[in-house]
């Protein structure tokens, strides 16, 4: 939508010809984005020869876990000189390999990962095709790089910064789905405000842990994908992360809660992979790992609150400093 009001020659990829079909006869998407007409400069097509053959730019976005398979049947089309953007928030777990979408998508297009821009940041798809004000991060160690992907999508409604910090961007924009999850389930239990407040707050300083021990600039996650890419997802109804933890709650089973949900929560696959993260990297991630027993372990969430809150003393400050000390990629 962003690129094809831009003027930009602009072709959506779906694996369904139906679903393409029904995208370029209404020019909506009813099941995704209902009552919104998308511009008309927009096709679709279930061809992907079609969609990213001689492609100025690719943008990948598909859920983390169909990522490699997109990638595949998109590479024999796509060329050295393609752009190649992407803008999913998750890992890859394969077996006991946990891996970037950079790191996928790179080894599929057999392209140099650094050469990938991550587009990141607080943006709703709801809130972007009806062009509420919107604002996002290009990110991309080639400066040149995440200036082209810019360029693109810019526009008066949606505000495009650069970063060179894309480990940073990715890892933000992936573990902040695993807080969301963790606001909505406070917010269903009524924890109220204090709660949610300390969630986001703590939930930044694990974040910012574990994606400097992954070699980030700490300064990102006070950016648009860090704290900014946060709030929005664990405040906004929209968010599918903070529903999801709303209606498990309730009381509903992950199974029953994945189903009513009908779109991707790549919250709860993230939580797994950044729990075995963690212990890998042999960083602190009490949240997740509370979330962790809670999902996959039936934990109840007050025991999860009681384990939190029952932590050892801490010193906030010297905390905070030992993670920005560390890493740093510029
Ligand atoms: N929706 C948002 O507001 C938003 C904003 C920024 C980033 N993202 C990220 O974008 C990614 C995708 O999210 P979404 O909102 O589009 O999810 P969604 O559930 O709304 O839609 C996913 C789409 O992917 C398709 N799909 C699923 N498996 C596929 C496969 N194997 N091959 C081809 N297509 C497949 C589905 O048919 C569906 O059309 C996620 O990582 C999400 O975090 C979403
Ligand atoms: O709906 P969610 O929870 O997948 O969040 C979507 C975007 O990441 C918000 O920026």
């Amino acid at each position: 939508s962003v690129l094809a009001g831009n003027d930009l020659d602009t072709v959506l990829w779906s694996r369904s010809k139906d679903h393409a079909d029904e995208l370029n006869a209404s020019r909506m998407n009813a099941k995704y984005l209902p009552g919104v007409l998308l511009p008309e400069g927009l096709r679709a097509t279930s061809s992907i020869e079609e969609a990213v053959g001689g492609a100025h730019a690719v943008v990948f976005v598909a859920p983390s876990s169909a990522m490699r398979e997109v990638a595949r049947l998109a590479a024999p089309y796509i060329t050295n000189e393609t752009l190649i953007i992407h803008a999913t928030k998750g890992f890859e777990i394969e077996n006991d390999t946990l891996k970037r979408m950079s790191t996928v998508i790179a080894e599929e297009l057999n392209r140099n990962e650094e050469e990938i821009v991550v587009l990141s940041g607080p943006s709703h798809a709801e809130e972007v095709v009806s062009k509420c004000p919107t604002t996002v991060v290009t990110a991309c160690r080639i400066t040149e790089a995440a200036e082209r992907a810019q360029d693109l999508f810019i526009s008066p409604y949606f505000r495009v910064y650069t970063n060179p910090d894309a480990i940073g961007v990715e890892v933000s924009g992936a573990l902040k789905n695993i807080i969301a999850l963790g606001a909505g389930l406070s917010d269903g239990l009524k924890f109220g405000d204090n709660a949610k407040a300390a969630l986001l707050t703590r939930g930044l300083a694990e974040i910012a842990r574990m994606g400097t021990a992954m070699g980030a600039n700490p300064l990102t996650f006070a950016g648009l994908a860090g704290v900014g890419d946060l709030v929005v997802t664990c405040t906004s109804t929209h968010s599918r992360n903070w529903r999801a933890g709303s209606l498990l709650a309730q009381g509903k089973a992950l199974d029953e809660v994945l189903q009513t949900m009908g779109m991707v929560v790549e919250g709860i696959r993230t939580t797994k992979a950044a729990h075995t993260l963690a212990a890998q990297y042999n960083v602190e991630m009490p949240i997740t790992e509370q979330l962790y027993h809670v999902l996959f372990e039936n934990k109840s969430p007050k025991l999860a609150v009681e384990a939190l809150m029952g932590r050892g003393r801490t010193n906030e400050i010297e905390e905070i400093a030992k993670t920005t000390k560390e890493n740093w990629l510029l």
